[in-house]
Parts: structure tokens; sequence; C-alpha cells
């Protein structure tokens, strides 16, 4: 290929994974180097972006996304741009030459000169690929403000290479901007409090030059006069002006306060909504509880104080330094100089030291991160870890995560240390020198006087405290930037949040529950067409190659095949959890990935094998799936019914408060039922949802024998009237034979066998038997309940017949 390098190379590690995928699935089968990219397993990755040659047009489709470490970058690529990803063999090569040459790399010099083929992209200035790219690109409010430069003066080298952004910087104060009335209150209070501070060294003076006139020349105290008002007067006007400086300041300081909590709250619900509406769990398998937890508390905090308290200080210190060198070369020009030129030392260490603690900071943040997972997963686990005796062990690995903060700590305490010790170094020699230099100038007889020295010396003071503040609100501003990357990183990983937003930018369509005319009213059909799926964490290792099946509408069908092969994933994609990486699913004849994944997962209800509630009452948990308005129209004999079916109505009677009775959220360790009633309070909120597809994955798993018969009658029930249909995934011979048809998974990650249950189990050379012999372990003579071939219509009949005292048979309600 006679391509050249057109622009940069950058490593990246976390997500590398994630973005092989993406761009594997952007650029299909075409991409040249797919090969390669397959076999890749690597760490590190190089991307190049070249223009394509005239010998080889580029064919492949727009790449819309392509995330880099963290952040998105919305990249169309024009039509002469390719992207190559090397393998590991070649990307060290090339990495190092880029390294050493990065800095020539973005020069037009540089990219013109090595540009043979004129006709194709042409850059004219510096950077002016990302300008390139940014103009052809119709900007997004979600995307993050950052050029490719930016992008590449931020690359993180195994996280060395990190600096203070005002990018980033920029995009924090935008979480202030809803409060911008009470910053203007803050700030103008600021002003008011910091001007009445700044005059006071300057009065003391006047009154001690007048003190020493009065004793030089034998003044009573009562004639003394300061700015042309009589002592008394004077010491009123003072007072009153003191007074609307700590009103000022009393006000600016509580509002200040009452800003920074409201901005954290922003940011707080800000992010709560960009977790909750992310569209897949593509996020969740890589971010873990514990450290989202973390990003959503200390990072939240750190991020409110940095841009909140950090703005109204950093105004008031700089307004009050300000004042006070104005005065400080008024009293002594000379004399001043000094002080400038250490404020002028000082800012520059400031900024220095910003950017080690932006570096710090962060580094502290995913410390703290990863410290809270493995504290959320240990307590998670606490009964995995006893009946284990792992408590040493855990302890150990926790012991581990805090010697890893305390590392940062370290480093953080020095740094801040160092900083203080070289503030107060500079500043008290700055007043001994001020001190012995302004006492010669008055007995030298040069205009200065002991007030002016007693207010120059103030002054000295008042700079030396607000130009510490400066640096610790510096210091808080960049430790907000280090947390504040951690937030992005949420935020910006909304290209799947299709729930709302794509809804509303008319992407999707919405799912039509209506769309077979002739067959309203039955369950959805279902079909797999040539699907090839693997995991974003995982995309080397396919859990599905070419699946196709079709479920009919109102059937019931099991999916069964060896552990680990797919079956919970079969349901997931139905859900849209995950995207596919080719093929299509269609549900009631349409392609779910043209669908609003909110309206389709309103069609469908699922119930999975580890039961999940929620805190609040029975009642509360029962109505979950169903919308607020709808929950409240719904009566107790609807949902008594419902529980009925779900076999939980006898146990929910028996609790002190019934149906009003509260549990915990959760799963059955910590919401004090049991994991079997829980289970059953599941399958009772799904039917309530009057779901036109019914996913059972293990959903019968912690049922007794009895329990499990009543609850598959119910659902029995529901696939006679073909009005939902079921897809249940089981172990369990009792749960396999109750429905109509069976497919089963093989090894390779397809489908090996479809057919009705009687006629695969009968057959001793099916792939069921097969399975059920070897890999379920069940033999056909020791299921648990005795098998026939007429089993399914007259067993059901002689359930309905035979009853349960504790859950007498009641009609099924109308809407199912
Ligand atoms: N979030 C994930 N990220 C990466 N790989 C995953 C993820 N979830 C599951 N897998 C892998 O996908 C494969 C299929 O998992 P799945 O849970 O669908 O299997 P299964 O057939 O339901 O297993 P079982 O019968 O044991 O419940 C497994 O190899 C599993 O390790």
């Amino acid at each position: 290929m006679t391509a050249y390098w057109r622009s940069i190379g950058y490593t990246y590690n976390k997500f590398v994974a994630t973005q092989a995928s993406v761009i594997r699935k952007s650029l299909k089968a075409e991409l040249v180097n797919n090969k390669v990219l397959e076999r890749s397993k690597t760490e590190v990755k190089i991307i190049k972006f070249v223009n394509g040659s005239a010998q080889e047009p580029p064919k492949w489709p727009l790449v819309s996304n392509i995330i880099l470490k963290g952040n998105i970058q919305r990249l169309p690529l024009k039509p002469q741009f390719q992207i190559n990803i090397y393998t590991q063999k070649q990307k060290f090569s090339i990495y190092n030459s880029l390294i050493s040459k990065r800095q020539n790399t973005f020069t037009s010099k540089n990219l013109c000169n090595k540009s043979k083929n004129k006709t194709a992209y042409q850059p004219t200035r510096r950077f002016s690929i990302s300008k390139k790219i940014s103009t052809n690109n119709k900007k997004d409010d979600n995307e993050p403000n950052q050029s490719w430069f930016n992008l590449f003066k931020n690359t993180e080298l195994n996280g060395k290479k990190q600096s203070f952004n005002f990018d980033d910087y920029k995009r924090l104060i935008k979480f202030i901007k809803r409060e911008r009335k009470l910053l203007l209150t803050v700030i103008l209070f600021t002003l008011i409090a910091s001007g009445g501070f700044a005059m006071q060294p300057k009065i003391t003076g006047l009154v001690l030059d007048s003190v020493k006139d009065g004793l030089d020349n034998n003044i009573a105290f009562s004639d003394i006069r300061v700015m042309d008002m009589n002592i008394f007067t004077f010491s009123l006007v003072f007072t009153a002006l003191i007074l609307v400086c700590f009103t000022s300041y009393w006000t600016r300081s509580y509002l200040g306060q009452i800003l920074g909590e409201k901005v954290t709250l922003n940011i707080r619900s800000k992010l709560m909504k960009s977790l909750m509406y992310k569209d897949t769990m593509k996020f969740y398998d890589v971010n873990k509880t514990g450290d989202l937890l973390s990003r959503l508390s200390a990072d939240c905090q750190q991020v409110s104080s940095g841009i909140s308290q950090s703005i109204t200080e950093v105004l008031r210190s700089s307004m009050l330094y300000c004042i006070s060198l104005s005065m400080m070369a008024s009293i002594n020009l000379v004399m001043t100089i000094p002080v400038l030129m250490w404020s002028l030392l000082y800012f520059f260490l400031v900024r220095r030291y910003g950017v080690e603690q932006v570096k710090v900071s962060k580094s502290l943040s995913e410390r703290l991160g990863s410290l809270g997972k493995i504290a959320q997963e240990q307590l998670d686990s606490i009964k995995n870890i006893k009946v284990n005796n792992s408590e040493r062990k855990e302890l150990t690995r926790y012991h581990g995560g805090l010697r890893n903060l305390f590392e940062v700590v370290k480093k953080r305490s020095l740094l801040e240390t160092n900083f203080n010790v070289i503030t107060y170094l500079g500043m008290d020699t700055l007043v001994i020198v001020s001190l012995f230099w302004g006492a010669y100038s008055i007995l030298s007889g040069t205009g200065m006087t002991i007030g002016s020295l007693a207010a120059f010396l103030m002054y000295i003071e008042y700079c030396s405290v607000t130009v510490q503040y400066i640096g610790s609100a510096f210091s808080s501003i960049s430790k907000s930037v280090g947390s504040g990357k951690r937030l992005f990183e949420i935020l910006d990983d909304d290209v799947n949040q299709t729930t709302y937003k794509d809804l509303h930018m008319n992407k999707l369509s919405k799912f039509d529950s209506n769309k077979m005319a002739n067959t309203i009213g039955t369950g959805f059909p279902v079909e797999f067409k040539n699907v090839n799926f693997s995991y974003p964490l995982r995309p080397d290792n396919y859990i599905f190659r070419n699946m196709s099946f079709k479920v009919q509408e109102g059937s019931s069908v099991c999916i069964v095949g060896p552990s680990g092969k797919g079956k919970s994933t079969i349901a997931s994609l139905i859900l849209k959890y995950y995207p596919l990486n080719e093929g299509c699913i269609k549900l009631n004849n349409q392609d779910i990935s043209k669908v609003s994944s909110s309206s389709l997962r309103k069609n469908i209800a699922v119930v999975q094998q580890i039961p999940s509630l929620i805190t609040g009452t029975i009642r509360d948990n029962v109505l979950y799936g169903l919308a607020e308005k709808e929950a409240r129209e719904v009566t107790q004999e609807e949902l008594e019914d419902v529980c009925k079916k779900a076999n939980c109505h006898t146990f929910i009677q028996q609790l002190p408060k019934g149906y009003m009775e509260r549990i915990s959220g959760g799963s059955s360790d910590s919401n004090s039922l049991s994991g079997g009633q829980s289970q059953r309070l599941c399958i009772a909120r799904a039917l309530m949802k009057r779901p036109k597809l019914l996913v059972l994955d293990e959903a019968t798993s912690a049922l007794d024998v009895k329990s499990e018969k009543l609850v598959n009658d119910s659902l029995d029930k529901l696939v006679k009237r073909r009005e939902c249909t079921i897809i249940s995934i089981a172990h369990r011979l009792s749960t396999i034979q109750r429905s109509e048809n069976v497919i089963v998974l093989n090894d390779k990650g397809s489908v090996e066998e479809v057919g009705p249950f009687w006629e695969l189990y009968s057959d001793d050379y099916s792939a069921l038997s097969k399975l059920l012999r070897e890999d379920i372990g069940t033999k056909k003579t020791d299921s648990d309940e005795p098998i026939n071939k007429s089993k399914n219509e007259p067993q059901l009949a002689e359930t309905e017949k035979e009853g349960f005292e504790e859950e007498p048979e009641a009609p099924f309600p109308d809407k199912f």
C-alpha cells in the first residue's frame, strides 16, 4: 500500500478490546487488516490514519465511534482515510519511532513534505487534520471538547503523561451553569468583603502615623485627626466598614457553601442519569460498582469544591492580592519589586505543582475506586468468604489496596508539604527583608513612616495569604480536573444511549407490538438470523457463530445446551443488552437493532436465575415492571390473582403486613426472603407486566417440585392461549419437558438441533438425549418426573384437577 502516515499513534490499554470490537464491527469484513485484528490480543496497539491511495480506492463505511482511553471521538473518517491496526510484532518499532518523532509528526511542513498524493488530503496548517475532521463533523453537545491535538497532548503513556488541560476545566465549569445567579451573588459579596479587608492595613498605617504625629506634637488624643476626621468619628466609620466586610464575608461563605452543595447535587444527578440510561451492559462490564460509587461520591465532591469554592476563592484572593500590591507600590515602589518577583516565581511553582497534582489526584481517585471495588465485592460475598474461611486472604487483599492508596497519599503529602514550606519560606524572607529595608528607609528619611511600614508589612502578609489561597485553590482545581476526567469517562460513554437520546433524535423507531395484523394478541415470534456475537470484554471469543433459529408466536421453547455456551446470552441479546457483531434478531418481525430499547423492553419480561428485588413493599415489587400510572390502576384483586399464579400469595399473606410488608432490595441474601420466595415474587412481577415475550432464565431453579409445578401450570395456560411466547433456559428435565419445542445449542456456538420435546427425547441419538445423558447428567429414568409421550396435555389436566390446597386454582385474569 502506498499510503502515507497522516496522523498519530497512541497507546491504549484499558479499552483495547472494546475498541477493536467497535472498529471491527464498523469496518466488518472489508477491513484489510481484519485478520491481523482478529489475531492480535495485544495490550498496546497503534492506530494510524493514512490516506487511501489512487490504486486502492477505499470502499469502507464510515467509522462513527472510536473510543480513545475513555474519551469518545466521533470521527467520521473521510473516504480517503483508513484504519490500520498493527500486529504485536510491528507495533513497538512503530510506536518508538512515533514517540521520537512525535512533535514533528504534527507540523504542517512534515505532513506536506511527506504527502506525495497532492490531490488527496492537503493539510495547510498545524493540526489541520483535527480541523478537517472537526469541520466535517457536526458537533454533538455530549461530545468532549477535545481536539485531536488536545488528545495527543494528553496522551497517557502508562499513566505517566498527563497535564492540566484547560479544556477539561472549561468543561467542568459548565456544571456550574445552572447556578449562575447564585454564583454572581457570591462573587458580588466576595468583592465587597475583599475590598473592605484590603483597606484595613492602609487605615491602620494612617492611624499609627496620626498617633505618632500626636505624640511628637503633644496633641491630645481627642484632637487627633485621621483622614480629616476626628479620631472618634473615624473609629465609627472604621467599625462600620468592618461590619460591612464581615456581613459580606458571612453571606459569601454561606452562599458559597450552598453553591458547592448544589453543584455536587447537579453533578451527581447528571452522572446518575447517564448511568441509568446507558443502553447496553458494556459499560458495566468494564466499570464495577465499587469504582462507580467512588466516582459518585468522592470525585463528585472534589469536582464540586474545585469549581465552586475555588472560583470564588481565586477571585477573592486575586482581588485582595492586586489591591495589596498596588497599595505597597504606592507606599514604596522599590520595596514592592521583590514581592512581585516572588509572586511570579510562586505562580510558576503553582503551575508546575498543579501538573503534578492532576497526576496524583487522578491516581488517588483510581486507587480509592479500586479499594471501593474490593470492599464492595467482599461485603457482597461475605457468606462466601466465611464459608471458605477466607477472611485472612480477603483482608490481605484489602490491605494490598490500602498500601497502594497509601503510596499515592504519601506522594501527595510530600508534594503538599514541600509546596507549603517553600511558600512560607519565601514569604517570611520577604517580611524580614522588608522590615529591615523599611526601618533603614525611615531612619534615612526617604519618606517612609512607621505607619506606612506597618501597612506595608501587613500587605505582605495579605499577599502571602492570598497567594497561598490561590495556590491551594489551583491545587483544588487541579484535583477536580483529575477527578473530572473520571466523571467524563462516565458521561462520554453515552454512545449507546438509545433509550432517550436516539429516540428523541428520531434515529430509532418505536417497537410496534401490533405489527402482525392477523395475529394481534398473540405472543411475539422471535427469530435469530445468522447471529455472530462476542462480548465486548472478550471480542475475540465468539459465543455465537451463525446462530439461527425461529420461535413461533405464542409457543414455548426451551433452550438447552452445555454450560457456558450462551443460553443466558440469548436472553441478553433479545433484550439488546449488547450489540450484535453480525446478523440480526427479529422480534415480532422487527429488527431489534432498529427500534428503541425502552419500547422493546416494555413488551418483554425476564426472570433471572438470581432474583433481584427492590427496597419497598411486596406490592411495589410485584408492580415494579409497570409504568407508574398503570401500577396505580392495578386492583388488589388483580395483584392477588397474579401472585396466586406465581404461587406466592400464601406466603405473602403470612407476612405481618401482607402485601404492604416492606423488604430490602437486592438478592435473597439481603432482602429477608428466601431464594424461592424471591424467585416467585420475580415471576409474579414478570406476569404482572403481561408480556408478549417471557424469558425464564433458570427462573424456577430455587423452587421445590410442588411450587415449580404450580408456576409451570400457570405458564402453560399462557401458552395454551397463545398470548405469550415463552423462552425458557433450563437444566431441569421437568422444565424442559413442559416446553413445546427444544433448541439444543452445541459447543461451536450455533444451534445443533430443534424440534418438539418428545420427538427429540424419544430418539436416543438426538443431541438432546445425548446432552441429558452426558452434560446435564439426567437420565431418562431418574428425571424428577416420569415422562410419557402424552405428557404435556394429560398431565396438565391432571394437575388442574388435583389442585393445591394452599393455592386454590383461580381463574386466570382477563389480561392473560
Ligand atoms: N459480560 C460478559 N463478558 C464477557 N464474557 C461473558 C460475559 N457474560 C458471559 N460471558 C461468557 O459467555 C459465555 C456464555 O455465557 P452464558 O452465561 O450465556 O452461558 P450459559 O450457557 O447460560 O451458562 P450456564 O448454563 O452455566 O448458565 C461464557 O463462556 C461466559 O464466560
